[in-house]
């Protein structure tokens, strides 16, 4: 028998919690229309043979690699990083974790929807922001905002709970390495206690689940959008499907992956607070025709109380200010309130 469309997508997909995997798993052979984007946001302009930048971190703290990382923070916004220090055992662990959490029955994981979660850190979705998109994404995600270790033993989904934890906890070192040496450009001293919340004060992962998609060409899997944390450390599987504004802003670059790899990308908090000098890169994710893709960001963020504003430091030599201060939370607030739009969060602070 043919398959057949769900009558109400909505309830199927995000009442229900089948979510875009559901849709995939009926086997339909057209995309529904609620995901059609429109022509200007489908992938066009992919060009080959350029790549961003593969940083061995193996002597991070020689100054030519400190030199790289900064450089690449300017240039591209975005590079990948190996010999990172995070063991390899962690990230097999934590992509295998995110299949069991979504090869779990949608009665299970509906638990953890917005709607039904017992604690608001925690999260299950489809999509980026279904209420006020004009066309939806190829996207399932449960995204974790950390706070205490009680809390993820308590509340995040037993099948990846311990994964996501020690992916989060293990890459620790790193996040701090990057952040010295990013700010150490910025005339910004160690990260230390008092400073320390500021750059890297909360932590959100998500486990985002990509599943095979009909007509693929005709949606996208997440639109155009900057990232709203500090930096993000993202751990992509070997299907690829990142793509990233060039530095020619008409261009999209692919990351294609590497093996054992991170991908770091600066977000929108350490464009603001280094006035513009590290760049926020516009990003996006394309739909995949035959295969299921997952990846594994950690947003490294300030706090939501946090002011964020570009940082004395940076003005001291007398430039202008480009940015507003803005309190994180509302910032990250007008984020999530939208759909993805490219750069235009950012906005809401330009002077
Ligand atoms: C999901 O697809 C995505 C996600 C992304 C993410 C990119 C990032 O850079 S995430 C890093 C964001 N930074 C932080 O989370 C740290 C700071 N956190 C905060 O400031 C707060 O925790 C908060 C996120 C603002 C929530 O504050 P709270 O007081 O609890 O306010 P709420 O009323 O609960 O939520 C406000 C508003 O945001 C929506 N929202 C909350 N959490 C999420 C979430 N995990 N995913 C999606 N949306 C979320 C919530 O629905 C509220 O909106 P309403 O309209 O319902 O009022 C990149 C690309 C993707 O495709
Ligand atoms: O899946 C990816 O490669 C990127 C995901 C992403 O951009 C995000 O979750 O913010
Ligand atoms: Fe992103």
């Amino acid at each position: 028998m043919a398959p057949t469309m769900p009558s109400d997508l909505t309830e199927f997909v995000i009442v229900e919690g089948n979510g875009v995997k559901g849709l995939s798993e009926i086997g339909l052979k057209s995309l529904p229309r609620e995901y059609i984007q429109p022509l200007e946001e489908r992938m066009m302009n992919v060009v080959g043979g350029d790549s961003i930048p593969i940083i061995d971190m193996s002597n991070w703290d020689d100054q030519k690699v400190e030199d790289e990382i900064c450089d690449a923070a300017e240039k591209w916004g975005f590079f990948q990083v190996i010999n990172h220090g995070v063991p390899l055992h962690v990230l097999e662990k934590v992509k295998d974790a995110t299949h069991r959490f979504y090869e779990m029955e949608a009665e299970e994981k509906v638990k953890y929807s917005k709607e039904n979660s017992a604690s608001k850190h925690v999260r299950y979705g489809s999509s980026f922001s279904p209420e006020s998109e004009k066309a939806l994404e190829w996207k399932d995600y449960l995204s974790l905002f950390y706070v205490s270790d009680h809390e993820a033993a308590t509340m995040w989904p037993p099948p990846c709970r311990d994964e996501a934890l020690e992916y989060m906890k293990r890459s620790e070192i790193l996040i701090k390495r990057l952040l010295n040496v990013l700010l150490k450009r910025l005339n910004v001293s160690e990260i230390d206690e008092k400073n320390e919340a500021l750059f890297m004060g909360s932590k959100r992962i998500n486990l985002n689940y990509y599943p095979i998609c009909p007509n693929h060409d005709l949606t996208v899997a997440i639109g155009r959008h900057s990232d709203v944390s500090t930096l993000t450390v993202l751990l992509q599987d070997e299907i690829g499907g990142l793509h990233v504004r060039a530095p020619n802003h008409h261009d999209w670059i692919h990351v294609s992956p590497i093996s054992g790899a991170l991908v770091i990308n600066i977000g929108d908090a350490l464009q603001v607070m280094s006035n513009g000098r590290y760049k926020s890169i516009e990003h996006r994710v394309s739909a995949n025709g035959s295969k299921t893709r997952v990846s594994v960001p950690i947003f490294v963020n300030p706090r939501p109380s946090d002011v964020i504003g570009p940082l004395p430091q940076v003005l001291a030599n007398g430039e202008q200010a480009m940015y507003k201060n803005v309190v994180y939370s509302d910032y990250v607030k007008y984020f999530f309130r939208k759909p993805h739009d490219g750069k235009m969060t950012v906005e809401y602070v330009k002077i």
